[in-house]
């Protein structure tokens, strides 16, 4: 049986293992079914793109999450892109639909879950929230590199994803800052404060976690941690720079062949009698690892290079 990959961006090598991110069943691979009349088996469309690795940022309810994003958003507007979440929670007074979130019913969520479109979700102080597919690509189709602003447990699932990302954890200097800032903000009534505070000791506890997070900040001086927050991007002159680069492209053209034995693809791109070393790929369907169907996979892929006598080896 011929099966088809459409693979637009493809993706990532660590050496010479490249890693292929896929959707599985999403609406967009059905609509490619519908139009190649085929079996399309799964579509990558660069959620990594083309853009430095996504950067996930956590911490508790008031810590500054969202003001330190937004300085960074805006001294940097072509560099940075904010990931808009979805949430069935009500917008507060200065929200916008598709700016802060998408403000959606839980129904219609909890559908777009099971269809595959979400990366990664969570039930937060009693509501959902999760990060699309494709507000990622949103931001890396732009080529700029996304800002996920999202809790403890997201960024849990996002690590155990094939989504590689920058974990920073922002803390606030004492419990009794994180409630006069919660407060004075004056978004939430006294009972949400009261949640959001009883969540943050699990939050703060849960930031310590080994391996979970890459940095920890503390959001003190709000300038201070910004200065340090840009510093540990790269941002300032001279600054420590993240050395957790996206690994190098490959791209396959649109125009392929594909065929399937056991548990491996073998992608025939462009011309065999051209002897490029980099015209076959094969896919081995039996590494694919990360979420359930429909969410974002990596799976392990090879290039297969013509050797000097003509016939091909696995690399
Ligand atoms: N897992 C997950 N958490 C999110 C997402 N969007 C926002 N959050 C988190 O949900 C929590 C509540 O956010 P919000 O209602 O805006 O309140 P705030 O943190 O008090 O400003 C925060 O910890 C956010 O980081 C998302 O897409 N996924
Ligand atoms: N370093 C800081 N010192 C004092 N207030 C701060 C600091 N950082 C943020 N704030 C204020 O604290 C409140 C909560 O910040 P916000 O960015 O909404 O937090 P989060 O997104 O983490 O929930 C806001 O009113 C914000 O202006």
């Amino acid at each position: 049986m011929i099966l088809y990959i459409i693979v637009s961006f493809v993706l990532v090598f660590n050496q010479l293992t490249l890693l292929l991110i896929l959707q599985v069943n999403t609406a967009f691979v059905r609509e490619q079914k519908r139009r190649f009349e085929t079996d399309v088996v799964a579509w990558s469309k660069g959620v990594i793109g083309e853009a430095e690795i996504p950067i996930v940022i956590s911490g508790p309810s008031g810590v500054g999450k969202g003001t330190l994003i937004s300085k960074l958003v805006e001294e940097f507007p072509s560099k940075f892109g904010f990931s808009v979440s979805h949430t069935t929670r009500a917008s507060r007074n200065k929200e916008q639909n598709g700016v802060h979130y998408h403000f959606t019913e839980r129904n219609v969520m909890e559908k777009d879950i099971q269809d595959g479109k979400f990366l990664e979700f969570a039930s937060v102080h009693g509501n959902l929230y999760g990060t699309s597919i494709e507000a990622v690509e949103a931001v890396t189709d732009k080529g700029k590199r996304c800002i996920l602003d999202i809790d403890v447990q997201g960024a849990r699932s996002v690590r155990a994803s094939s989504l590689e990302a920058i974990f920073i954890f922002i803390r606030p200097p004492s419990f009794e800052d994180l409630e006069k800032r919660l407060r004075a903000r004056g978004t939430e009534t006294e009972e949400q404060i009261q949640k959001r505070l009883k969540n943050a000791r699990v939050e703060l506890e849960q930031g310590n976690s080994p391996g979970l997070f890459d940095h920890i900040l503390v959001n003190d001086d709000l300038e201070t941690c910004y200065k340090n927050l840009k510093k540990l991007l790269g941002l300032n002159e001279g600054a420590e720079t993240i050395h957790k680069l996206l690994p190098e492209f490959v791209e396959v053209p649109l125009e392929h062949t594909a065929s399937k034995i056991d548990q491996k693809i073998l992608i025939n791109c462009g011309n065999a009698e051209e002897n490029s070393d980099r015209n076959t790929f094969l896919l081995d369907l039996s590494s694919t690892k990360g979420g359930a169907p429909g969410r974002t996979r990596g799976m392990n892929i090879h290039i297969i290079k013509p050797s000097t006598n003509g016939t091909k080896m696995l690399s």
